[in-house]
């Protein structure tokens, strides 16, 4: 019998099957399948992978009265590794600010220092190595080999706008224009399946089994016991001696505790599934990064779209990385980019820029803007005070959650997002980029007051794919697991992945998610010592 079954092979998931695969034996099972091929190596394979119908889930949230009635994308990872398959491979761990805010909350021993110590022991830096990284962990974190010219403009163009350079986003401090670390070994996409599940893949004590998503979590009374699958033909029953883990994500971890009965108990009711434990927060305190986009049009030839002359260039790209793995597909989307205060008296930064060396916007649905050449800054706010939710469409697994972003739905993020707006525009007026700029697109030259711009925002803000906190960890009634990630009320099962966060850090959430699922197993490890 299997002591710990993990259900969900994305980046949480796959730490917590190296981890606990050590001393148990562990059944991790992932809805989608195997990720080893070209197109996920390949760095600028994200483009592909975000619409990808094999690799992602492709969600779609519903619409909202606050961003024009739109209905916003919200791609998510598929098939082990999850989604560090489909990501942009930044490495960026949030501020230290966030995790001792956390702890604050009442949540023992989530403080920046424990945290720091499970970044350290997932990550094999290739750059540093001094109090803040580690060489011996087993993701692969780098500079890019080569920047692209365009990632090296926006740094200019940032100390030209009077910003400090940050030599580690991930160091002392947060604030600064710099360059991004990634998750990548030389020109080489490395997801968390790469990292941590493949290289172990043959342990005696792990049993992987993809395409094979979990509908239910079996309970007998109180405690959680086994899982219900299926695996394309039929359904099967599998039991675990010790624990079940929950490491779906957050739209699909809140949405199997529903399906499995533990969740608000009107919305189970509303879709006839039997209550096991009525647990209010499941599928609240839905957060993500909203983000607008700057988008500006290209003097020269040097970026990356889908026009003719780029399209000899992506082809050429091809052979270079087939061949020798360098070359345009060898690079991220993006390198460089900053985190900047709005007011000086904040605890953290709480905007991020992302330069993009092509004109991405509206998740590459925006086809006109990807033909022509032009660079994106990307501005995200990183501590909103809009909340969404998750909820379900039906009892049946096969149907997708039902997500409600909610953004900019509290009026002080449309004021900071708008602050943030000016703090991109602000760098893009910059010798170093106005040389290159023949016009800026959107929001475009003509939108100067506050108004205008606040509609622009609301008709066009999207978000980074950094969907957390569904299931959060805490104190109060709305909590859905505690400080050691044990669902509340209930027994033998927890909740280990993005989904627990009980507010959204400042960044980028790959990082965070390992260091998660690291601090989950050495938490169930020292429980199973004896
Ligand atoms: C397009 C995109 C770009 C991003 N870019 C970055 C970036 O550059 N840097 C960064 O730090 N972060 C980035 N992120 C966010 C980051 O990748 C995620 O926050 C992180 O991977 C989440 O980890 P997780 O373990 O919580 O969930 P996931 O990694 O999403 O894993 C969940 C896994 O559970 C599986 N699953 C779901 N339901 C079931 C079921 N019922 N049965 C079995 N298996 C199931 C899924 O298929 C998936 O493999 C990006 C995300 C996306 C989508």
């Amino acid at each position: 019998m299997y002591d710990f079954i993990i259900v969900g092979g994305g980046t949480s998931g796959c730490v917590l099957a190296n981890r606990l695969s050590k001393k148990f034996n562990v059944l991790l099972i992932e809805a989608g399948a195997e990720t080893r091929n070209n197109l996920i190596d390949t760095p600028m394979g994200t483009l592909l992978l975000y619409h990808s119908k094999k690799y992602n889930w492709r969600y779609w949230s519903q619409e909202n009265d606050n961003l024009n009635r739109r209905e916003i994308y919200c791609p998510q990872g598929r098939g082990l590794g999850g989604s560090s398959v489909i990501n942009a491979m930044l490495y960026v761990r949030g501020n230290a600010w966030d995790f001792d805010n956390w702890q604050a909350l009442g949540n023992a021993g989530w403080g920046y220092d424990s945290m720091l110590k499970h970044f350290r022991q997932c990550e094999r830096n290739l750059d540093f190595n001094d109090q803040f990284h580690s060489k011996a962990g087993e993701m692969s974190v780098q500079y890019t080999p080569e920047l692209h010219p365009h990632a090296e403009r926006f740094i200019l163009a940032g100390l030209q706008a009077g910003y400090t350079y940050n030599a580690d986003f991930n160091g002392a401090t947060q604030e600064g224009v710099g360059m991004y670390q990634m998750t990548m070994h030389n020109t080489r996409r490395v997801s968390a399946a790469e990292a941590f599940l493949y290289p172990v893949r043959e342990r005696r004590r792990l049993t992987v089994l993809t395409d094979c998503a979990v509908s239910q979590i079996v309970f007998d009374g109180n405690r959680a016991v086994g899982v219900r699958y299926f695996d394309g033909q039929t359904y099967h029953q599998v039991k675990a001696a010790k624990e079940i883990i929950i490491a779906a994500g957050t739209f699909n971890s809140a949405k199997l505790l529903m399906l499995s009965g533990v969740g608000p108990t009107e919305e189970l009711a509303r879709h006839d599934i039997p209550l096991i434990h009525h647990l209010p927060g499941v599928g609240q305190n839905l957060q993500e990064h909203p983000d607008v986009v700057i988008t500006t049009e290209s003097r020269i030839n040097d970026t990356i779209n889908l026009s003719l002359a780029t399209l000899f260039k992506v082809m050429k790209g091809f052979w270079q990385f087939r061949k020798k793995r360098y070359g345009l597909l060898s690079k991220p989307i993006s390198e460089s980019g900053g985190f900047f205060k709005t007011r000086d008296d904040l605890p953290a930064p709480d905007i991020q820029i992302q330069s993009l060396a092509s004109m991405f916007n509206d998740h590459g649905f925006d086809e006109q803007i990807v033909k022509k050449h032009g660079y994106s800054i990307h501005i995200s706010l990183l501590h909103p005070k809009s909340r969404g939710q998750v909820r379900l469409n039906s009892a049946d697994h096969f149907d997708k959650p039902k997500i409600e972003l909610n953004l900019l739905s509290h009026d002080e993020d449309v004021e900071r997002l708008l602050a943030g707006l000016k703090i991109g525009r602000h760098i893009l007026q910059q010798d170093a980029y106005r040389s290159h700029c023949k016009q800026e697109v959107y929001p475009g030259e003509q939108l100067r007051s506050d108004e205008q711009l606040v509609e622009f925002i609301k008709a066009n803000v999207c978000h980074v794919y950094h969907p957390v906190g569904a299931c959060k960890m805490g104190q109060d009634e709305m909590a859905v697991v505690d400080e050691q990630l044990k669902v509340c009320g209930l027994s033998g099962l927890r909740v280990i992945d993005c989904s627990i966060m009980p507010q959204i850090i400042s960044g980028n959430t790959n990082a965070a998610a390992m260091a998660i699922g690291s601090k989950g197993a050495e938490m169930i490890l020292q429980q199973y010592r004896h």
